[in-house]
């Protein structure tokens, strides 16, 4: 049966731009989801195999990171007009562009003047919390005596533009990873705490939406002004924040992946891209490294299980 070829398009899908753009101590974060699909003279490659006019997927990708650096991103639109200009003007056989884009939006985490020993004035500035809600979390049991309340929060999404250094780590022959003095530190935070209040009679019962409400800034602000050595410092930092601002609660625990930022490598492109000058990152999903821990209130018995994905 005789075949023709139909309407094709092709690209790299789903690149995952971060910029940071440093105006003094003030960061500035644009994310986005970038996909490319190009289209135009390109029968032969169906055909016959013949790449003559196939801008390579992976050139695709290099350029949507070079020209972030390059050109920085205004808006997305304003991006996106770029790229696609840029595709169809230098390369020939291309005719048509098509940019999809999705952006996500950062906040800045707000610290409170009771927290002000805590902050050097400018910490703030680069600390961020994705829009949206998190999910709120409550696991309540009770045995016939006393009432265990565990709360919690999942998907809060944080990062620090800088403040975080990882390096100092054991290297064995396997080892790759380059020392870092100054990387992206973000994570979704997951956290269950347990509140001591059991339920017996003439105990003063929490208000949980206040509880609730500063346990999350709390854990917020320890992000925002810990200056990092380790995701495993960080989430250490908070736990003790939340234990020692909230005396309600006992024990708290924690599973934080690292939400890998890799800065990219323009260098084969002559273009710099350095932290200090705000640099353009490649948001990796998977692998990512997860990490794990409990922080209790000295004398006390754990109690949050060690696997609370079903919490
Ligand atoms: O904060 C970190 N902790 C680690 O244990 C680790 N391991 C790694 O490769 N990167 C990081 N970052």
């Amino acid at each position: 049966m005789p075949t023709i070829l139909g309407q094709n398009q092709y690209g790299k899908a789903e690149n995952r731009v971060v910029k940071i753009t440093r105006d003094g101590d003030t960061h500035h974060i644009k994310d986005l989801n970038v996909s490319v699909a190009l289209s135009g003279d390109l029968d032969d490659v169906h055909y016959s195999g013949s790449n003559a006019h196939v801008l390579p997927t992976d050139t695709t990708k290099n350029t949507v990171f070079a020209k972030a650096k390059e050109h920085g991103i205004e808006s997305a639109e304003a991006y996106g007009v770029l790229l696609a200009r840029h595709f169809v003007e230098s390369c020939e056989p291309i005719s048509r562009a098509r940019i999809r884009i999705e952006q996500y939006d950062w906040e800045r985490i707000e610290t409170s003047d009771a927290n002000s020993k805590f902050i050097g004035a400018d910490e703030v500035k680069h600390s961020f919390v994705r829009k949206g809600q998190e999910i709120r979390t409550a696991q309540i049991t009770f045995d016939g005596e006393r009432v265990e309340v565990l709360s919690g929060l999942k998907e809060l999404t944080v990062l620090n533009s800088t403040n975080s250094e990882f390096w100092g780590y054991i290297k064995d022959r396997y080892t790759t990873l380059k020392e870092d003095y100054d990387r992206i530190l973000a994570t979704e935070v997951a956290a269950v705490w347990r509140h001591n209040w059991t339920g017996a009679a003439g105990e003063r019962t929490p208000n949980w939406d206040k509880s609730y409400a500063q346990t999350k800034r709390h854990m917020l602000q320890a992000f925002a002004e810990t200056y990092s050595l380790s995701l495993q410092q960080t989430l250490y930092q908070m736990g003790s924040r939340v234990i020692n601002s909230r005396p309600e609660v006992d024990e708290i625990r924690f599973s934080m992946p690292n939400k890998h930022h890799f800065k990219v490598d323009l260098s084969p492109f002559d273009i710099k891209n350095e932290a200090a000058d705000g640099a353009v990152y490649y948001a990796a999903d998977r692998p990512y490294g997860l990490i794990e821990a409990t922080v209790l209130r000295d004398g006390v018995t754990p109690r949050i299980p060690v696997d609370m994905t079903n919490l």
